[in-house]
């Protein structure tokens, strides 16, 4: 059986996108990895299919999984692909309301980049003045360094997502500097045991924790990942961080077929 992919970008974030309305595609853990891997599939950090959601009245549904091949919570990066992908199927014009695994997102197009609706934030964790944990729809530990140029990504966000911390189920790894309210991040991304070139719920936690630990002035800040450039927009409301908005870019690169044993 032949089943059309489409392969999208967000900030370098990269994602297969899979049409899956007609619920065709059996997704197996052991093809997804295949298919995400850079040297025997097609290269991904992850596979997103777009289904039908019956149950509630939004233009679609998200189903997320990491390039290990199991699904996981929300991609931020991937949610903003998924809206482009939405446009060029037709299926929305310039706004739309979608449910991913973590409820109902709301999304619009600012010219080239794509707004994303993020879940309020009611808990963050301070392990200390540097060190937060926090959840943004996914998981995430975010450290804060005078310099992330130099770090050894893979080998620390390895070791602190397989610690004690976090457990079984770990969590994704987000090293932050903050200069005067701008932001460069590196993130080891669960799912992917990798650093990823960008990582959306990384970038949306890493502006939360940055305000709540009073590193960045004002509502919006500017975040500088690997892979490109994203932005987060947030409201502090009661001691609860609402309209939280990640923006970015999200591009499709190529499309092509992939052969599935039936
Ligand atoms: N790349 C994503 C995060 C995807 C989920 C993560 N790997 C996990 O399993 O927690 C993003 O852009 O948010």
């Amino acid at each position: 059986m032949k089943t059309s992919f489409y392969k999208y970008q967000g900030a370098g974030n990269d994602f297969i996108m899979v049409d899956n309305r007609n619920l065709e595609f059996k997704a197996s853990t052991a093809l997804i990895a295949k298919l995400c891997n850079r040297r025997f599939g097609i290269g991904a950090d992850g596979l997103i299919l777009l289904e039908n959601e019956v149950e509630n009245s939004v233009d679609f549904k998200m189903v997320y999984y990491n390039s290990d091949g199991n699904e996981s919570t929300l991609c931020g990066n991937g949610g903003r692909c998924i809206v482009a992908f939405a446009k060029q199927l037709g299926i929305i014009q310039k706004s739309c309301h979608f449910m991913a695994i973590d409820g109902l997102h709301q999304a619009h197009f600012e010219a080239e980049l794509v707004s994303l609706s993020m879940p309020d934030v009611h808990l963050i964790q301070s392990y200390h003045s540097e060190s937060f944990y926090l959840n943004t729809g996914s998981p995430h530990h975010v450290d804060f360094l005078s310099s992330i140029a130099g770090l050894d990504v893979q080998k620390e966000g390895a070791r602190i997502r397989n610690s004690n911390l976090y457990g079984k189920a770990g969590s994704n790894i987000n090293f932050v500097e903050v200069q005067d309210n701008f932001m460069k991040i590196r993130t080891y991304e669960r799912g992917v045991e990798d650093e990823t070139l960008a990582c959306g719920t990384g970038v949306t936690a890493a502006a939360i924790a940055a305000h709540f630990a009073k590193k960045i002035t004002g509502n919006e800040v500017a975040v500088q990942a690997i892979g490109g450039d994203l932005a987060v927009r947030f409201l502090l409301q009661n001691q609860v961080y609402t309209h939280i908005e990640l923006v970015g870019p999200a591009k499709f690169v190529f499309k092509g077929e992939i052969e599935c044993e039936a």
